[in-house]
């Protein structure tokens, strides 16, 4: 059977389809090695010595997990030199990280959640990095990047991915001409394209969302969980299932399998009223992946990826998945206002 690398389908994306620059190529094959290395730290757990907290806070005052400070210093180290990069973003850095005596300045940024699902880490539970790569506006100008830079809607992204640790380790990336999954082929330390062109089915029967949070919910968002649960005999005329497993990648990862809805929506309580996932490294990324595998993504009304971020870590309500189901959503949204 022919093996397709991460590398060969990069080079044949830049050369045959001129989806990507050369620049863009070397920077995604640079986040790539950094996930094998934080893969590789993971996978250790107690033997790394890389379970449990510090005593340190990140900028959305979350106790931060050795292994989010672990994972953040490998993208940190190894886009430093390896990539074409003006400055990077972070969900663990409170402001953004320049790249030092750089001529000419990179011609991109980019943004990270180093380790997404951090509650998962010491359960030994799928846990995953995503990113996202923005162009650096005005580098041309040799001017030095400041945060406003990264304030793009996500329709800019000019690639994002994610990279899965679970029972496999895997990479699925969209350069905006699909959604390709990639293997981890340990013996050979190469990425494999074992999934290519993933496409989300339309319709589903499967549902991902924090119960436990249903009395904050907005009146839409528990109309459409009410209808899942009423089943064959309700409006929506068939069973649901529900699976949670609060690692963003891990339940993304599922939809992008198998279809469903996910979300983590705006609810009524202050501290939800923005919703909990952040737009910039976690939200836009993810969204440009669902669409660009035939999904759909929105906040309960705007699409995603058209939202103008005000700042690097605002948060955002999400729905995303099925087309079908998250425009019933979003539906029901828009009959309640
Ligand atoms: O614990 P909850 O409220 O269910 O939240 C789970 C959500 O929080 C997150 O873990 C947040 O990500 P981080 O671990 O990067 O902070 C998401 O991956 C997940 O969807
Ligand atoms: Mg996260
Ligand atoms: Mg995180």
């Amino acid at each position: 059977m022919k093996r397709t690398t991460l590398t060969q389908y990069l080079v044949e994306q830049q050369r045959e389809e001129q989806a990507v620059s050369a620049e863009v190529r070397l920077l995604i094959e640079t986040v790539s090695r950094a996930c094998k290395a934080i893969g590789h730290a993971v996978s250790k757990g107690a033997l790394g010595g890389v379970l449990g907290s510090l005593e340190s806070e990140n900028v959305q005052g979350e106790v931060q997990k050795k292994l989010d400070v672990l994972s953040n210093e490998i993208l940190l180290e190894a886009n430093e030199w390896g990539g074409h990069l003006a400055a990077m973003a972070s969900e663990e850095m409170e402001t953004i990280h320049r790249i030092p005596n750089r001529y000419p300045k990179g011609e991109y940024l980019l943004l990270f959640d180093p380790l997404d699902g951090s509650s998962n880490i010491d359960v030994n539970v799928s846990i995953g990095t995503i990113f996202s790569v923005l162009h650096a506006p005005h580098h041309a100008s040799g001017r030095d990047v400041d945060e406003d830079d990264f304030l793009q809607p996500g329709v800019r992204q000019v690639a994002a991915g994610y990279a899965v640790y679970g029972p496999q380790t895997m990479l699925v990336l969209t350069v905006g001409t699909g959604v390709m999954g990639f293997t981890l082929d340990r013996e050979m330390g190469s990425w494999v394209l074992t999934d290519p062109n993933i496409t989300i089915p339309e319709q589903t029967a499967e549902f991902a969302i924090n119960m436990s949070n249903m009395r904050h919910w907005e009146a839409p968002v528990k109309r459409y969980i009410d209808d899942c649960l009423a089943g064959k005999g309700g409006p929506l005329g068939k069973d649901y299932n529900m699976r949670w497993i609060a690692s963003m990648v891990a339940d993304v990862h599922r939809i992008l399998t198998r279809g469903g809805i996910f979300m983590y929506p705006r609810d009524e309580r202050p501290s939800g009223k923005n919703g909990k996932l952040r737009l910039m490294y976690e939200a836009n990324p993810m969204s440009f992946i669902v669409e660009q595998a035939g999904g759909a993504a929105h906040d309960g009304s705007q699409r995603i990826l058209d939202v103008q971020p005000t700042t690097l870590h605002q948060r955002i309500g999400v729905v995303l998945g099925s087309k079908e189901e998250v425009e019933r959503v979003r539906r029901y949204h828009t009959e309640a206002s």
